[in-house]
């Protein structure tokens, strides 16, 4: 058997929550062998964060390696942080278009980004790399960010996917989460034929920091491999499900911690 290839294009994480760490983890559940192109070094305490950004030159040059490789299955990309990077993965990503599945993560949902970044980010993600996307996986805020749309209930999420997917991703999943009220961690699909939330319980201890990176690896890790969208999107859910209820503890002090990609095969 020959394992398949997937690249990942995102920050790092230090606490291994979100980003390359948590992609790399989920393509490994996944029977695939994950490569990196780090976009931004991500430092973190229980206060605060800081993005450290990697030079373009350097991401240029990670990217001319991991274009030089036969036979990649997949590609997913998560923070990117400036319209600079964008610009340049948005480059890379044109020559995969229509040969191998394309999701995008688009991370903007950092507390500490100013509105007129977050602004420009959110222009540069919708003009420069919705339309490339197989399947996009905006959270509520990003969505938000993205469609300038208040975001209060389940039907207002199929109304930003639906705003999003005119954008020409073929698929889009927002992602309601824990940030929409209710028992239920909502999450609207809409694609050509599709209209509908997928739901499960709402967990309540916080280690679900990750659940967003690890959800849209998922998906990307099972469309790479020929599983239908709509199944992969079910079955990322059940995953990323399994890695929050048996999340890993930092210390006590940390109010959130992190999704455990391996917990549907260790604990069933
Ligand atoms: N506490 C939770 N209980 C159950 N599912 C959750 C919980 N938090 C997030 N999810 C699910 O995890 C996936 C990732 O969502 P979310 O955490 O909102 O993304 P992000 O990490 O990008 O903010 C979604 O399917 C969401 O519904
Ligand atoms: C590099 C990086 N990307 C993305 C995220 C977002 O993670 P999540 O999946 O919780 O949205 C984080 C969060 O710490 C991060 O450090």
């Amino acid at each position: 058997m020959v394992v398949g290839k997937i690249i990942t294009i995102a920050g790092s994480d230090t606490l291994s929550g979100g980003g390359v760490q948590a992609d790399l983890a989920t393509f490994n559940e996944y029977g695939l062998f994950g490569l990196s192109a780090i976009t931004s070094i991500v430092t973190v305490n229980q206060y605060d964060f800081d993005i450290h950004e990697v030079p373009i030159s350097v991401l240029a040059k990670q990217l001319t390696s991991l274009g030089e490789l036969s036979d990649i299955k997949g590609i997913k990309v998560g923070l990117l942080p400036s319209v600079a990077h964008i610009d340049l993965v948005s480059q890379f990503i044109k020559q995969y278009v229509g040969r191998v599945p394309i999701v995008i993560d688009p991370v903007m949902a950092f507390k500490e980004t100013d509105s007129v970044n977050a602004s420009e980010l959110s222009t540069a993600i919708k003009q420069k790399l919705l339309p490339l996307a197989t399947v996009v996986t905006p959270n509520l805020i990003e969505a938000e960010l993205l469609t300038q749309q208040a975001i209060h209930s389940e039907a207002d999420l199929l109304t930003v996917a639906e705003m999003l997917h005119k954008i020409g991703p073929k698929t889009v999943v927002v992602k309601g989460g824990v940030r929409l009220d209710g028992d239920m961690a909502s999450d609207a699909v809409i694609s050509e034929d599709t209209k509908k939330v997928i739901k499960l319980s709402k967990i309540e201890r916080p280690f679900n920091n990750g659940a967003g990176c690890t959800f849209s690896a998922a998906i990307a890790s099972q469309i790479a491999q020929n599983v239908p969208v709509l199944m992969a999107i079910d079955d990322a859910k059940d995953f990323v499900h399994h890695g929050i209820l048996h999340g890993v503890n930092l210390n006590d002090d940390f109010k959130v911690g992190n999704v455990w990609q391996a917990a549907r095969r260790r604990k069933g």
